[in-house]
């Protein structure tokens, strides 16, 4: 029986989304419906993707009896909203990143998501990626003896995209693209919560983020590095720094095919999408949907790969690193 999704917004990671489940087995994944504040809009975006219905609003999708899990694809300042809509309404829910603005937000989510016994995700899709799995791996055999350092950049010039630098639209480098980095470091340091968070950046007139540098300590002298921006290019690679050796996941880290352990390097390719993609490695998508298909299976109300508990951390270390920038959000006061 097919997992049947429904799309939250008829956006560009839904188009993305949509065309990396062409890539699994139509017996595996289904998408049944489409919703979007618009019925234009989403009729457009269902027939452009052969999606069988499309509704006008939330709410319509939210009472649908018809479909197993909710993708949330719309700006980070609705996930909270559409969240709880969802999970209200007995939906199980994988919500893109960053889950929410703040992390009193995502402790909403998660309160609802147990309160209303549904599965809920941060769609935090790289760690679903067969490099990441590697990485896992490899760190859990101490193939690079004990890790001392990790270091994660991501930068991406997208001063020119609205809700990357509108305040009320969520904008920032941070919550956006810094997000990855941080829950790279997260995963290395499986999931601990580090010792001392020290952050430095500079911020765009419309008081967002614009580039940000992030050093963690962690225990047993263990320290990390972060920078993140959305002005500069970076190069998006993240290296893990071991007493024995490296692990170097190349750039783009947040969606990577390629994995060099001490100067060896392995490709991990990606199926070749059948639409146009707005971001890079989309395809790459396929691997969250899969993870939670399977966890749908399993009956299970989060995933192994991004605990919700890891989900409240992550975003407890956004919240400190924005204090310490000066980024503040209407969200935070309400
Ligand atoms: N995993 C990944 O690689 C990526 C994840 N993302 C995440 O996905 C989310 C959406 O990003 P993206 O698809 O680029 O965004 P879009 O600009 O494409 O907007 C997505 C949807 O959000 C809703 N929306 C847009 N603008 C507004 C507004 N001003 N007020 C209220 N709703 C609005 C619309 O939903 P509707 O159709 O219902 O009107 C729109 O279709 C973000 O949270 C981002 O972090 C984004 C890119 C890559
Ligand atoms: O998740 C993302 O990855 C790529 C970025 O360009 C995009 O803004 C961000 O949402």
């Amino acid at each position: 029986m097919a997992t049947r999704w429904g799309l939250c917004g008829a956006g560009k990671i839904s188009n993305d989304f949509s065309v990396a489940l062409k890539t699994l087995p139509p017996g595996d994944h289904q998408i049944a419906v489409v919703a979007s504040r618009s019925l234009e809009r989403a009729q457009e975006f269902a027939k452009r993707h052969g999606i069988p219905k499309a509704y006008g609003s939330y709410e319509e999708l939210a009472s649908d009896p018809d479909i197993d899990i909710v993708y949330v694809g719309v700006l980070h300042t609705q996930h909270w909203k559409v969240g709880l809509l969802f999970l209200k309404a007995g939906k199980n829910v994988l919500c893109e990143k960053p889950f929410a603005m703040n992390s009193r937000q995502v402790q909403d989510l998660v309160a609802a998501a147990k309160r209303n016994d549904v599965f809920l995700m941060e769609a935090i899709w790289s760690r679903c990626f067969p490099v990441h799995a590697e990485v896992r791996r490899l760190l859990a055999e101490e193939a690079v003896g004990e890790v001392k350092l990790v270091k994660a950049y991501f930068g991406s010039p997208q001063l020119h995209i609205p809700r990357s630098v509108a305040k009320e639209l969520g904008g920032g480098a941070l919550l956006d693209i810094g997000v990855y980095c941080l829950q790279f470091v997260l995963m290395v340091f499986r999931g601990e919560r580090p010792l001392s968070i020290q952050a430095s950046g500079v911020l765009l007139d419309s008081g967002v983020d614009e580039s940000v540098v992030v050093a963690l300590k962690f225990s047993r002298n263990r320290i990390a590095f972060c920078a993140f921006s959305i002005s500069a290019r970076l190069p998006n690679d993240a290296v893990i720094c071991g007493t024995k050796g490296s692990i170097k996941v190349l750039g783009p880290m947040h969606c990577p095919t390629t994995l060099v352990v001490n100067d060896k390097e392995t490709e991990y390719p990606l199926p070749e999408p059948s639409l146009p993609m707005n971001f890079t490695n989309s395809t790459g998508l396929r691997y969250e949907a899969e993870e939670v298909r399977q966890c749908l299976l399993k009956g299970l109300k989060e995933s192994p790969l991004m605990p919700l508990a890891e989900s409240v951390l992550l975003t407890e270390v956004m919240d400190e690193i924005r204090k310490q920038v000066g980024v503040v959000f209407s969200q935070d006061s309400q």
